[in-house]
Order: C-alpha cells, then structure tokens, then sequence
C-alpha cells in the first residue's frame, strides 16, 4: 500500500493574484492499492465515482506515461475542507499523479509533478507549494514549463486560519475579478509582491503587513465571504498584523509571530464565530511526501 501525504495551501497570499502560494500544517492523506475495481472511499459520496479529482489525475498521468489504466482502491483522510481556499483540489491532483507513478514504478521528480499537476489544475500558485513545500513564486514563461522560487517562511511566524462553513467555488470566485487593470495598479502590485516575499523569509511583520494589500482580487471577493469585515475586525483588534483572503475564500488568514497572541485570536475567534473552525498553522516546509507501508 502507498500513502500519499500533501499539505493544505494558501494561494495568493493576498498580493500575488495567480503567482504566490504558501504550503501550511493541515494535511490530506490518501492511500492507493491495485484492485480488482475501482472504490473511492473516505470523501463525500459525490465524488466516490470516476469523477473524483485524485483519480482523474491518476488516469491522465498513466495517460501521460503511455501506461493502460487499471483498477485502484483509493481512501481518502483529510483534514482540508473542500472549496473553501486552502486547495483541497491541489492535494488530489498532486496525490493522483504521486499514486499514478508509485504503483507503475514511475519516478517522478518534483518538477515534473509541478508541470503535470499545473496542466490539471490550470495555475500553479496552490500546487507548486503542495508539492515543494514553504512559500512559492511560480510563473511560466512562454511555451515552457512552470519556474518556480522557493522562498523559506520564518518559523517564527503564526498563520491564524478561519474557515467559515460556507463554500467558495474558485470558479465562482474567478467570475468577480476584473479581466483588465490600469498600469497604476500593476505597478501597485509589484513592488508589494517583492516586498511580501522578504517579509515572509525574514518574519518581518511591518514589512508583510505594509504589502499586503492587494488591488486585484481581495477588493471584488471580500463580498462573497459574508464575515469578512467582522472578521477582520477581530484579528486586527485582536493583535494580529495583517489578514488576506486564502486562495478564492472563503478561508481568511491572519499573521503574527507571537504564539500567545495567535493563541488569545484564536479563543476570540471561536466565541464569536462559533460556526467557523480555525486552526493556528505554520508554513509547510516539506511539501508531498510519500510512504510504502
Ligand atoms: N476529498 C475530495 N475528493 C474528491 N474531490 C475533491 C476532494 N476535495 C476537493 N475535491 C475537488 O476539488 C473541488 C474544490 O476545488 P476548488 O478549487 O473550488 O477549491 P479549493 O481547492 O478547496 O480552494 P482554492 O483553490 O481556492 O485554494 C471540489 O469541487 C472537488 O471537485
Ligand atoms: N489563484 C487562484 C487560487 C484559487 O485556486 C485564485 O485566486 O483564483
């Protein structure tokens, strides 16, 4: 038996529309043996059929690598919610291809597993750090495949995560983004993008804090998350520095280096939202990982 481990991810980090991502401490685990048929087991009963994300990405890597499909057992445990910003899609497309490439003797690099899994999900910002770990740059140059820039996150800092219990589809969320910007806020974007990713190496609050702000995204999306201002309210009240929309929502995340103070949020926050989970996660630094059990 194989299992599969992939952490969940925060793509965006507020600034970085389609470009950054961050690999957190909440997991999804998925283990894959041959059988005699096809059995999905462990997720809701919508995606126990063909359809399911984790298979169809163990069917287009086989596809990939020329190899005949065949049947697997395939469970699922995870602790990442779907559709809510933390790319619980992410982490089936990246254990489908690693399941794909155990059980046919594949090996697979890193990098191929960030061009395959992008061809699936379209954008590499959630799978790039999935597989890689820490915070990711990721862009792709024309007709080539994904680059990607590591940036390791300070160990200091605290990523206090609400997850409201209501979904966000990210093609819903897509539809409210403007397809085109004035150079003002390309320009606007740039240098805080720069500016986020040095605040996250070097734990450096002010600096992270003073970046993110995005113009691209979080103004149009903060509408489809009914709790965001009360929310936000709270964790800046409440001593945490700054607060971004994870990935297309409806997860937000709120940054402080102080345990204590991500401890205090964290009760505050469950009194108020008592319908919202949160959790106080670090940055991943391992990304996927597998076991032969
Ligand atoms: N455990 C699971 N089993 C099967 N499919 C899943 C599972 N978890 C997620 N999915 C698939 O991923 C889809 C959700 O993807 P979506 O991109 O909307 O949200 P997300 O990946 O959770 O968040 P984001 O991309 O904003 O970080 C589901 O509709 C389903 O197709
Ligand atoms: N960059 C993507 C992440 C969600 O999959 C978005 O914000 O739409």
């Amino acid at each position: 038996m194989i299992r599969i481990t992939v952490p969940a991810t925060s793509a965006n980090l507020g600034i970085g529309y389609d470009t950054l991502g961050m690999a957190v401490s909440l997991y999804s685990h998925f283990t894959f043996n041959r059988a005699e048929t096809l059995t999905i087991t462990g997720c809701p009963e919508q995606f126990q059929n063909e359809d399911n994300l984790v298979y169809e990405s163990f069917v287009n890597a086989l596809a990939e690598w020329g190899e005949e499909t065949f049947p697997v057992s395939i469970d699922i445990s995870t602790e990442v919610p779907v559709a809510r910003g933390l790319g619980s899609s992410s982490t089936c497309v990246v254990a489908g291809i690693m399941g794909a490439a155990a059980l046919t003797g594949h090996t697979v690099t890193r990098e191929e597993l960030v061009a395959i899994a992008t061809a699936v999900e379209g954008h590499p910002d959630n799978v790039a750090p999935a597989i890689l770990g820490a915070a990711v740059c990721s862009f792709t140059p024309e007709g080539e495949l994904p680059r990607c820039l590591r940036y390791e996150v300070s160990k200091r800092l605290r990523f206090i995560t609400i997850i409201p219990p209501y979904e966000v589809h990210t093609s819903d969320a897509r539809k409210v983004v403007p397809q085109e910007v004035p150079l003002s806020t390309a320009v606007w974007q740039m240098g805080r993008i720069a500016g986020l990713t040095r605040g996250l190496e070097m734990g450096d609050l002010d600096l992270i804090a003073a970046s993110n702000d995005d113009r691209l995204q979080e103004p149009y999306r903060r509408a489809l998350i009914p709790d965001y201002d009360a929310i936000r309210e709270t964790c800046l009240t409440g001593g945490a520095k700054t607060m971004w929309i994870s990935g297309s929502g409806s997860t937000l995340m709120a940054v402080t280096d102080d345990t204590i103070v991500a401890k205090f949020l964290q009760v505050r926050l469950r009194e108020r939202f008592p319908e919202c989970e949160t959790h106080i996660l670090t940055c991943d630094t391992e990304g996927a990982q597998i076991e032969y059990l």
